[in-house]
């Protein structure tokens, strides 16, 4: 599937599984880079995409073309630690990357690439890979980029179809390692300086399976001082911080094998009577904690522009996705109730038990990027706090 818009040397190649080869002109980091191919259809927020320590072991297709053109930025980056550079591993590009041109710009999408590690292919059809994607589902490839276009095609396609995928894979303590450090002092308080000030309304511990920024600042916003605690935090690690509510992150790789040691600890607290609020990774760790089953998606769910009904109001909500695994609506066990669903294809987007205050959504209501109508899930979240203070003073 070459490109004739480029008849030049090829200095980027993206080779599938199945040994399709694409080529193209390649920017940002010189290097290989392993993953699984999904297509994204936000028009905007492309270091957002980028920076999203969901994407690990991810190489994104942008289907808008021209992406770069406001160029790169300290503020727009999604990971808690900005050079972490946990996120998308490689990217891929319609039209070539052309100069910035945004008050806001530090510098070139380019070189901002090239400094996180994420090797990038522009000039190729992206319609037509994202009509694979379609076809055939996310494939496993690597991405190679080689400013003197030398390449062991034979051996890309070997290392991509060697690759085991992401089924099977619990990135969350990969994506949540480099706060070790941090840890090992005590808890991690969220303090960014966007909102609760000095005397925060809330406590909320939150469990960090890769979280994104833009969810702290929102309940941050709202009053609360956030509690960062390891994913392989005990329920006794997180009640210790005496919290209003309990918040489970987003995060990469398979819920089911982050699950393996995660369900129990959130099953506990689940039954704590604290409230608890889960968002995409955090909304599939909750489902599996409550019974149901979480099964691999044939090409995800990647964009700023999916509809979705919450059951609970009638409304429909355009929202931010990003997941390539799904909660089974039908796995979900007497006493849990679907509350959401995709408009797309009909799949679970939200749940709640039915007995205690705890929900959890898949899309992503922190937008980043991506329309706010969804927003209100954190006022919800925030209501339902205030509630079970007014039950428990009484
Ligand atoms: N954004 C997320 O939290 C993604 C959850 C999970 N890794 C998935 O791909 O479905």
């Amino acid at each position: 599937m070459s490109d004739a818009w480029t008849q030049r040397k090829p200095t980027a190649l993206l080779v599938l599984a199945d040994g399709t080869v694409i080529e193209g002109d390649g920017i940002g980091a010189v290097g290989e880079a392993l993953g699984e191919v999904c297509f994204n259809t936000s028009l905007t927020g492309y270091q957002e995409i980028l920076t999203d320590p969901s994407y690990a072991r991810q190489i994104v297709t942008f289907t808008f073309p021209h992406i770069g053109n406001v160029g790169a930025n300290d503020e727009d980056i999604e990971d808690l630690v900005p050079d972490n550079n946990v996120g998308a591993v490689g990217a891929i590009f319609r039209a070539e990357v052309s100069a910035p041109s945004n008050y806001r710009s530090a510098g070139g999408l380019d070189a901002w690439l090239k400094k996180r590690g994420v090797v990038a292919l522009s000039g190729v059809d992206t319609r037509a890979l994202t009509a694979l994607i379609r076809e055939r589902g996310m494939p496993n490839a690597v991405l190679a980029h080689n400013p003197d276009g030398v390449f062991d095609i034979e051996a890309l396609r070997a290392k991509a179809a060697g690759w085991s995928g992401l089924v099977g894979l619990d990135l969350a303590k990969d994506a949540a390692s480099d706060r070790a450090e941090v840890w090992t002092e005590g808890p991690w308080v969220w303090n960014a300086g966007y909102g609760a000030g000095e005397n925060p309304a809330y406590t909320i511990v939150a469990i960090d399976y890769g979280a994104k920024r833009n969810i702290l600042r929102l309940m941050s916003g709202h009053g609360a001082r956030v509690v960062i605690v390891p994913p392989t935090a005990s329920a006794a690690d997180v009640l210790q911080h005496d919290p209003d509510g309990i918040f489970l992150s987003n995060g990469p790789g398979d819920p089911a094998a982050t699950g393996e040691y995660t369900v129990p600890v959130i099953r506990e607290l689940a039954r704590s009577g604290i409230p608890m609020f889960g968002i995409c990774l955090g909304h599939q760790l909750l489902a599996l904690a409550l019974g149901g089953r979480t099964e691999k998606m044939h090409q995800g769910h990647h964009g700023a522009n999916h509809p979705v009904k919450d059951f609970t109001t009638g409304k429909v909500e355009i929202v931010s996705m990003n997941h390539g695994f799904a909660v089974a609506a039908d796995s979900l066990p007497a006493g849990v109730e679907e509350t959401h669903v995709s408009l797309f294809d009909g799949t679970n987007c939200g749940l709640r038990m039915k007995d205690a205050p705890v929900f959890s959504v898949q899309h992503h209501p922190e937008a980043s990027p991506g329309p706010q109508d969804s927003h209100y899930l954190f006022a919800r979240f925030f209501e339902m706090i205030d509630a079970h203070r007014t039950r428990s003073a009484a």
